[in-house]
């Protein structure tokens, strides 16, 4: 990966009551989508937080663009970084959605009124409302086009869908897509939503009770591992690194989990066998192989 890197963590730690999140070393390229995934409390929102400088790691180093800064970051780098959190912005609760983003705009150099307005007309969201009176979902859509119209170089997500109607969820999934194809935006969002990381994601990085597991490519997950029907001996294929589970349905009847489409082409072919049903894992079954383990081999 030879590419701009938009993020480098390096060795980052930051101790939680629980739970110690990291070492979290990653590289994350510029103009790409990265989906953090990992299951309730792994330390995915830390992971942002820290990303975000709102949290300050206990250990390590982080470089945004290529600088890194010991205390807060410098508006240069802030205001290429637009932030849709979990919990909205308390300091805005009693202004409007115009109010928050007329502020907004002295912060961000590059913010674009036109595209705020035709979100906001687009997402249906009452714009002289205060924001603590609007519903989850209006003032999510709120943060989305206010984060959106900032034009951000990182553009970090947590839980996108939360509080969202499944139509304008699937529309902001668009206006992602859209502005990965107008602007050089890096795009790191935490989910637990398998669809938005099949329709945006390019890398995958996989969280799990605090350790990153790795970061893999997205395409390279699909079809990377099957699972085979099989009647017949299996003995001789048991010490194949290829396969990774095998587990007895009935007498010389087996289920095996594989890695590699050559490998499955051999069972095809083996005399020994009869290979009854194929299937290739979906993604979630692939980063719950991983999390078990059996990391993907091309990273
Ligand atoms: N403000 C906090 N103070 C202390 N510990 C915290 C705080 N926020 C989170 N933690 C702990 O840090 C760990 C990671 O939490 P985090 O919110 O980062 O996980 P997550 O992967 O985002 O979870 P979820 O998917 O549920 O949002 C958990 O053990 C959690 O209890």
């Amino acid at each position: 990966m030879n590419e701009t890197l938009a993020l480098e963590l390096k060795d980052v730690i930051k101790k939680r009551r629980r739970r110690t999140i990291g070492p979290v070393n990653l590289q994350i390229p510029q103009g790409h989508i990265v989906a953090l995934v990992g299951s309730n409390g792994s330390g995915k929102s830390t992971i942002l937080h820290m990303l975000t400088r709102s949290l300050i790691p206990d250990e390590g180093e982080i470089r945004w663009f290529g600088d890194k800064s010991a205390g807060d970051l410098p508006q240069e780098i802030r205001s290429r970084i637009a932030y849709v959190s979990e919990n909205p912005l308390v300091e805005e609760n009693y202004q409007t959605a115009e109010q928050a983003a007329s502020f907004r705009a002295h912060w961000y150099p590059s913010w674009d009124q036109k595209k705020f307005e035709r979100l906001m007309t687009h997402f249906e969201v009452p714009r002289n409302e205060r924001l603590n009176r609007m519903s989850k979902g209006e003032r999510r859509k709120f943060e989305v086009a206010a984060a959106l119209a900032a034009s951000p170089k990182l553009l970090i997500l947590d839980e996108l869908s939360s509080g969202l109607d499944p139509f304008i969820w699937k529309d902001m999934l668009t206006e992602l897509q859209n502005s990965m194809l107008e602007e050089d935006v890096t795009i790191i969002m935490a989910t637990h939503v398998v669809e938005e990381v099949r329709r945006l994601a390019d890398y995958i990085v996989l969280v799990h009770q605090g350790k990153v597991l790795g970061m893999a490519e997205k395409d390279l997950l699909y079809g990377s591992c099957y699972e085979v029907w099989v009647r017949g001996d299996v003995g001789e294929w048991t010490g194949r690194p290829e396969l990774i589970r095998c587990d007895e349905d009935e007498p010389l009847m087996h289920k095996l989990i594989v890695r590699d489409e050559a490998f499955m082409g051999e069972l095809q072919q083996s005399k020994d066998l009869q290979v009854l049903r194929t299937r290739a894992l979906e993604l979630e079954e692939v980063l719950q192989l991983w999390i078990q383990g059996h990391a993907p081999e091309h990273r």
